[in-house]
């Protein structure tokens, strides 16, 4: 079974993902960033040949940090997908064709820059596959020397193997500076370095075996080689023989870590070493033995020289730490102490045992604690978005569960309990003389609500409006009537009882209807807080409520409007008992122009529609005394309801208009009055037997038009549409749940950003070009904008190219389906067009003649 090779998403490699979101084609393309952002070697460049180049991420990228239509071409083995403003060779650049190929396109400019990122087929054997990489880089060298110009760069990738050395080596002798670098974005465990040469000499001549490959690799050559002048090979001078060291027949020196840290001076040796092998498990379990400075040890030759000063302060380090450990051991030990020390030794690994579990303990609880306060702050922060949503709003903490020792009214049995309680001390006291500051000096210390929104009455009590309803509630009346006299001998503690019952009348307020009447019903009801404060009997209490009706301010003046005549009179007598229908109707009902034609319906028609709106004012006419209510037992008049106009009601708006009338009505008592004499006409009376062409002609002109001042109309116009405009409930969660999604991923792009932000490997340009990337990810909405172009004639939509001028994602789409949702259209427009025209006779269809014999 072979080992799973990663796929696509699976890949958490973050070079990979950095890659698919900002549009690299490679991750190969942050190795070329990274070293070009070290050496700098493309911002000056012109001209750029991208060797082995395929699927073009290094071509990306020198394309982007070159100057503006400089030059890059591309080659490969494989055909590279076109990478706007660069050129794309298929071509093997072993080949002498390859070399024709790039002549061809680079005429006679040279090149300032060549890249080799080239990787063979690889797969027989690892040494197999680093030769071939090895000559491969050395065929990329000998493409460099016919294309670069004098003082170019050279940046290939070279594999760690045996032929290392001597391929870097060759690199050394055609350039001024050769660096060997690992960038950061190269896997740690894969054994490719890249190597960056600056100023390339251009010698005129250059000995082809420089770059043959069975010249170069050639074993035990590199001494040879040393000697060689690439300048001037004719003048060449003759190596003198040193040989190789007895027993030493390789270039790959192997040092024990021992033997290094035994070193004074450890610089002497690292220069003749190829690699640290760690023989002492201490040191490299050491805490400052790091994963990096193991890597360096691995490859002494390919360190640079931060690398190599970090390796040197850890080797500081280490010594220090060896002879400091070494001094302890050395500290001579009495026999005594000895014995001692084995005496002690149980009791101490007892002891250490009891310390580790407290460490392990305190570790423990460090941890909750951590994990508390992280909790903490996700609740805080959730918290903030809320009220940032405006989910929340400050210093509203919703609705508070009260505790269980809350003041129930339902616990005080009897007097007794209750003079326990009321002898309670109240927990807040408030100073002051006042009856308010009494109020809250009295309030017990189980009430959280708060006493605002409260109206203080005559006797010094809180009541709600809701109090009286709850009072209402309760069926027991007479019997807390009877209790509320048992408790009135002393007046200061029936004021109490009083003050009490007021504040668990305002703490019930505050719960549901519902719950409000189960509760009163499971109170016991000998219970002497349950008094009817609302001594008055049902039907006095009715007849008050009329009363306060009456004493509204539209009412106020009716009896003063003597002199209006007889008719008035009774209109006005009627109008105290029918009155709050008619406003109630006025105000509430009709648009103005529904209501004026029901007035006029009313008043022509002889029909004794004893429901309409003006049946109010026929019914106190004296000739309509039969249509007119029926007084009931106590004076009131029982009027019968019109379904009519309830449906009217039901199905009529408060349009503008009519809240405006309705405001009039209310507000000059001389529109109201003139309201009702418009109304009142001689016809009022209900003659019968009228001619038709009278009545007809009555109904256009017997009526004045009530004009409602545009002031009014204006206002309610406004009102209206302001609530129209505002947006229903469910479409503000709907934006907040959105503007939520943005929020949250603005925040993960944020994250993204910091990591872009704190990479030391990118140049700032990459990263404000990632930033962005980033930002335009996160602010667009996920969904692909997809343009719809309609085929040309007799051509597929495989075969159709792009259209000019159409951007992204595009779909071709059959003409018919165009032609037909056109000839719909026109369909629709003519519709019940040509109706009324008399019929064609449909002249007889010529059949066609068909061809040839019917089978
Ligand atoms: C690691 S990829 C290069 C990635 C590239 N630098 C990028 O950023 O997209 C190595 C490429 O070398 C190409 N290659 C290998 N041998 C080659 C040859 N003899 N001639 C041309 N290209 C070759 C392979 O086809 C492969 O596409």
């Amino acid at each position: 079974m072979g080992k799973k090779t990663k796929v696509g998403k699976q890949r958490k490699d973050k070079y990979y993902q950095l890659a698919k979101e900002t549009g690299y084609r490679s991750r190969a393309a942050f190795k070329l960033i990274q070293l070009n952002r070290k050496f700098g070697f493309l911002q000056k460049s012109r001209v750029c040949i991208d060797l082995c180049a395929a699927p073009g991420g290094w071509m990306q990228v020198a394309h982007q940090n070159m100057p503006v239509s400089s030059i890059v071409i591309g080659v490969d083995l494989f055909p590279i997908k076109p990478v706007p403003g660069c050129i794309g060779l298929t071509e093997d650049i072993t080949t002498e064709k390859c070399k024709a190929a790039i002549k061809k396109e680079i005429k006679t400019w040279k090149a300032d820059v060549v890249l080799n990122d080239g990787a063979p087929n690889v797969g027989l054997n690892w040494i197999h596959d680093a030769y071939q990489q090895a000559c491969l880089t050395l065929s990329a060298l000998k493409l460099a020397t016919n294309f670069l110009r004098e003082g170019g760069w050279f940046v290939t990738k070279v594999f760690r193997s045996k032929d290392y050395h001597a391929l870097l080596w060759v690199l050394k002798q055609f350039f001024k500076k050769v660096h060997a670098t690992k960038p950061q974005a190269s896997r740690n465990e894969s054994s490719e370095i890249f190597v960056v040469c600056q100023g390339y000499i251009a010698p005129d001549t250059i000995d082809p075996k420089f770059l043959d490959p069975k010249h170069v690799f050639e074993d035990l050559d590199i001494v040879k080689k040393q000697h060689i002048n690439i300048l001037h090979p004719e003048k060449q001078k003759k190596a003198k023989a040193e040989g190789y060291k007895e027993n030493d027949y390789t270039t790959h020196h192997k040092v024990k870590l021992s033997e290094f840290l035994g070193k004074d001076d450890p610089v002497d040796l690292l220069h003749g070493c190829s690699e640290i092998v760690f023989d002492d498990k201490e040191i490299e379990t050491h805490p400052k033995t790091t994963p990096e400075i193991k890597e360096c040890c691995k490859d002494i030759k390919v360190l640079g020289r931060k690398d190599l000063k970090s390796l040197l302060s850890w080797f500081k380090q280490m010594k220090e730490y060896k002879s400091s450990k070494e001094k302890k051991d050395d500290e001579p030990q009495t026999n005594d102490e000895n014995e001692e020390h084995e005496t002690n030794e149980d009791a101490d690994t007892e002891e250490g045992d009891v310390d580790t579990q407290i460490a392990e303990l305190q570790d423990e609880e460090k941890r909750q604690l951590k994990r508390k306060r992280k909790q903490l702050n996700k609740q805080r922060q959730k918290l903030a978005e809320k009220m940032n949503l405006k989910m929340v709003l400050k210093g509203d903490d919703g609705p508070i569960l009260e505790s269980n020792d809350m003041f129930q009214l339902s616990d005080i049995k009897n007097a007794e309990e209750l003079n326990t309680l009321i002898d309670q001390q109240p927990d807040t006291v408030v100073d002051g003389d006042d009856a308010f500051d009494d109020e809250i000096k009295l309030k017990p210390k189980y009430l959280k609500y708060d006493v605002e929104g409260s109206k203080l009455d005559s006797s010094g009590l809180y009541y709600k409006d809701s109090d009286s309803e709850i009072e209402m509630e309760s069926d027991s009346e007479s019997e807390q009537e009877k209790e509320s006299l048992a408790f009135s001998d002393s007046d200061n503690e029936s004021k109490k009882i009083k003050k009490l019952t007021k504040l668990n009348t305002l703490k019930n307020s505050q719960v549901s209807p519902a719950n409000k009447l189960n509760r009163l019903q499971s109170i016991p009801k000998n219970n002497p807080l349950l008094t009817d404060l609302d001594n008055t009997d049902p039907v006095s209490k009715r007849t008050m409520k009329a009363q306060l009706w009456f004493e509204k301010d539209s009412f106020k003046n009716i009896d003063e409007e003597a002199d209006e005549g007889i008719d008035l009179d009774k209109l006005t007598e009627t109008f105290k008992e029918k009155g709050k229908k008619v406003i109630e109707d006025v105000e509430s009902s009709k648009q103005t122009s529904a209501l004026k034609r029901k007035l006029s319906d009313n008043e022509s028609s002889d029909d004794d529609s004893s429901d309409s709106d003006y049946d109010v004012e026929e019914n106190v006419t004296p000739s309509a005394s039969s249509a007119g209510p029926k007084a009931g037992k106590e004076g009131f008049e029982v009027v019968s309801q019109d379904p009519e106009l309830k449906k009217l009601k039901k199905t009529l708006k408060m349009d503008a208009e009519t809240l405006a009338l309705g405001t009039m009505i209310a507000t000059s008592k001389k529109f109201k009055r003139d309201l009702i004499d418009d109304a009142w006409n001689r016809y009022a009376f209900n003659d019968k037997n009228l001619p038709d062409w009278f009545m007809e002609d009555e109904k256009k002109h017997m009526k004045k038009d009530i004009v409602i001042p545009e002031k009014y109309t204006d206002e309610y116009k406004n009102r209206l549409q302001d609530i129209n405009v505002r947006p229903i409930k469910k479409v503000i969660e709907a934006k907040a749940r959105k503007k939520k999604r943005l929020i949250k991923k603005m925040e993960r792009a944020k994250k993204k950003v910091e990591a872009v932000m704190e990479n030391a490997d990118m140049s700032e340009r990459e990263k404000a070009q990632q930033v962005r990337q980033l930002y335009k990810k996160a602010q667009s909405d996920g969904k692909k904008k997809i343009t719809y172009v309609v085929a040309k004639k007799h051509t597929t939509a495989k075969r159709m190219k792009r259209p000019q001028g159409v951007k992204g994602q595009y779909k071709v789409v059959d003409p018919r389906m165009k032609k037909d949702l056109r000839a719909q259209k026109a369909k629709e427009k003519t519709k019940g067009r040509g109706k009324k025209q008399p019929k064609k006779q449909n002249k007889p269809k010529k059949v066609p003649k068909k061809k040839g014999k019917a089978k």
